[in-house]
């Protein structure tokens, strides 16, 4: 990976990531909750599959949110969240391991810890159901670290961008993908990215449209393209995140 290519907001992310330890000891995950199967109960319930975003601001943000991640996670799946994204990365998304924890530990839907992993020991920091691996930042790290995760019982979405890192993420072994319509390079959204890209996930992957949603109508587009779930964050968290997510739940 070139860090030059991204963003100078990207490439700070990427050098706090590159300082943050691990966890103490090697964590061990039992009761994973599986998000194929959260995504296939909500459809089953006419639920459009929506991963809320605890997201306490970013680089795209302006100001940050105060509010009790817990709280927030609760009024999420209130809302009809199928399951949640929790930021632990400190420096630049306000988020902690600890968010983390507490929230994994009061409900019951499955929880995506949305970081910049790089290296192994990194998952240790906390037990994650699901964790994110970012296809364009881990190289040939991609497969290593998808075996790393399986290993301690944690399920791994991994991001692409385009069908070349699509390629890579299925050759990695990948089965939960997400494509961001967020270019890491300049930070721009365009809901084009997805529908651009989808094509190119096998069919029997589960697969994640993610940032830039930012209504029902989008939602739809989303799905239309084949979305199976989507990951929403800024437009949840901005205003009531309760009923942020049922206007999407019900897209
Ligand atoms: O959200 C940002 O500003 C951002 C900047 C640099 C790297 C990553 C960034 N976001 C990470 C995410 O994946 C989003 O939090 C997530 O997809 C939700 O996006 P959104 O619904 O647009 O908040």
């Amino acid at each position: 990976m070139n860090s030059n290519e991204v963003a100078p907001a990207v490439r700070s992310i990427l050098d706090a990531a590159r300082e943050r330890p691990g966890g103490d000891e090697r964590v061990a995950v039992e009761d994973a909750r599986s998000l194929p199967a959260a995504f296939a109960a909500a459809e089953a319930e006419g639920r459009t599959p929506v991963v809320a975003e605890v997201k306490p601001t970013s680089p795209t943000t302006e100001g940050e949110s105060d509010a009790d991640p817990v709280e927030l996670a609760e009024e999420m799946v209130a809302g009809g969240a199928a399951a949640l994204s929790v930021l632990t990365e400190p420096e630049h998304f306000g988020g902690s391991v600890e968010h983390y924890e507490r929230v994994r530990e009061a409900v019951d839907v499955p929880v995506l810890r949305k970081d910049f992993l790089l290296e192994e020991a990194q998952l240790d920091a906390v037990e994650a159901d699901v964790v994110l691996l970012i296809a364009r930042f881990l190289g040939d790290d991609l497969a290593p670290m998808i075996e790393a995760a399986r290993d301690r019982g944690m399920q791994v979405l991994v991001e692409v961008h385009s069908e070349a890192e699509v390629e890579r993420a299925v050759a990695a072994g990948a089965e939960i993908i997400g494509v961001n319509n967020r270019d890491l390079a300049a930070l721009e959204v365009d809901l084009g990215t997805f529908e651009e890209v989808a094509p190119a996930v096998p069919e029997d992957a589960t697969l994640l449209a993610e940032s830039g949603i930012s209504t029902p109508a989008e939602v739809r587009r989303m799905r239309e393209a084949g979305a199976d779930g989507l990951l929403i964050g800024t437009a949840i968290m901005d205003g009531d995140p309760r009923e942020n997510t049922s206007e999407f739940v019900n897209a």
